[in-house]
């Protein structure tokens, strides 16, 4: 395990560098037992890993963070070039090891370790080489950090996110994916350019699956509390309906496009999935399109599915689903998407 060099309080010759520099003020009260220690793991050093790695350390979100890859020399170089940040950023031990040993006792576990897609390559054709990976992964990271929550980053997202679930034996409320929390700030990032206003001002829902069948959900949307829908409709601007259309075609294809154009993404999911982790952990109970186990919410009965819905996050992980309006027509495409996972997750061998 490598440990960060700065927490170590032995110099040359093994002189004690503390005792050297530091007089300690006598009497002084233990620290306070209500601060709790926070730990985050990153399983995987890749683009993705690294991104989302160095965006929770801005966010000073963690008291220590672990970094597991399979590949030992990319790993310590990451971990050190993390490190030596140490200046410029709020105060996180950062470790790293091949070992999952280094996870124990986190608080929450993201895992994007994985093969990504080439260019033009689907996500669910990434299915069967990373559920063999996730047999080696998540066994250990349940046993060692059996009270954290999982969230999963590592593609096709959805149905990797339910075999987390399986072979992890947790509840499946702390079993989350990152879902279409990215798709739905494409999303709005792309209707805000449109109407030229800030993106945090645009309420917006992709729903279902993280890729090719996902769902925008028109009917929810609204900009600054005006429902944009129904405005268009009394204005009689039915032209701005295939706007929306092309934005959502837009944001299928925008991770196709980004992997044509640099090889992955990296930056924005980054951020998506730091801002998950700061809902988890600080429990702000905030409403999130993640990857959750979506059996009996809106119409959604075939069985243990996991895809993506608007759900609250806090300590806990997901705890509830809200009852965003749906179409009848927006419900059956979720429903659709539902049974294209489901069927994928039948064909899963999940033997260990
Ligand atoms: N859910 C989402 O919105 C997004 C998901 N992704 C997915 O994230 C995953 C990672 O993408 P990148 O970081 O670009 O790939 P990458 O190839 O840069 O990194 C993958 C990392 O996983 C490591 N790895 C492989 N096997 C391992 C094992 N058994 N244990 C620990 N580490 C292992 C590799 O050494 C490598 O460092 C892919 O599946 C990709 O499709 C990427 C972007 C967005
Ligand atoms: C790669 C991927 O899943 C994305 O950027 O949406």
């Amino acid at each position: 395990m490598h440990k960060v060099t700065s927490t170590s309080s032995l110099g040359p010759g093994g002189l004690d560098l503390t005792q050297s520099f530091f007089k300690p003020i006598q009497n002084t009260a233990p620290p306070s037992p209500t601060k709790r220690h926070t730990k985050i793991s990153v399983i995987g050093v890749g683009n993705v890993g690294m991104a989302i790695a160095q965006t929770i350390l801005t966010q000073d979100l963690a008291d220590e963070l672990a970094l597991v890859d399979a590949v030992k020399d990319k790993l310590r170089g990451e971990m050190l070039d993390l490190q030596h940040a140490a200046a410029f950023l709020p105060r996180t031990q950062i470790l790293s090891s091949t070992d999952y040993s280094v996870t124990a006792g986190s608080d929450l576990c993201i895992v994007t370790a994985g093969a990504r897609q080439n260019p033009g390559e689907s996500r669910l054709n990434l299915l069967q080489r990373n559920v063999g990976l996730f047999k080696k992964i998540i066994p250990p990271l349940a046993q060692l950090s059996p009270d954290a929550i999982l969230l999963i980053v590592s593609n096709p997202v959805d149905v990797l996110t339910y075999v987390a679930w399986k072979l992890s034996g947790f509840p499946s409320n702390r079993v989350i994916g990152s879902g279409t929390n990215l798709d739905s700030s494409r999303f709005r990032f792309l209707i805000a350019d449109h109407l030229d206003v800030n993106a945090q001002d645009v309420q917006a829902y992709i729903v279902g699956e993280h890729g090719d069948s996902s769902v925008a959900l028109w009917s929810s949307i609204s900009v600054g509390g005006v429902p944009i829908l129904s405005f268009l409709e009394k204005q009689q601007i039915s032209c701005e309906k295939e706007t929306l259309e092309r934005i959502h075609k837009e944001v299928v294809g925008s991770a196709y496009e980004v992997i044509s154009l640099k090889g992955y993404t990296s930056w924005a999911i980054g951020y998506s999935v730091a801002n998950l982790a700061f809902s988890i952990l600080r429990n702000q109970r905030k409403i999130h399109p993640v990857t959750v186990m979506a059996n009996g919410f809106h119409g959604i009965e075939a069985g243990e599915v996991f895809l993506s819905l608007p759900a609250l996050l806090g300590r806990g992980g997901a705890l509830a689903v809200t009852n965003v309006h749906m179409t009848e027509e927006e419900a059956q495409r979720l429903r659709d998407s539902a049974k294209t996972l489901l069927e994928l997750q039948r064909q899963l061998d999940l033997e260990v």
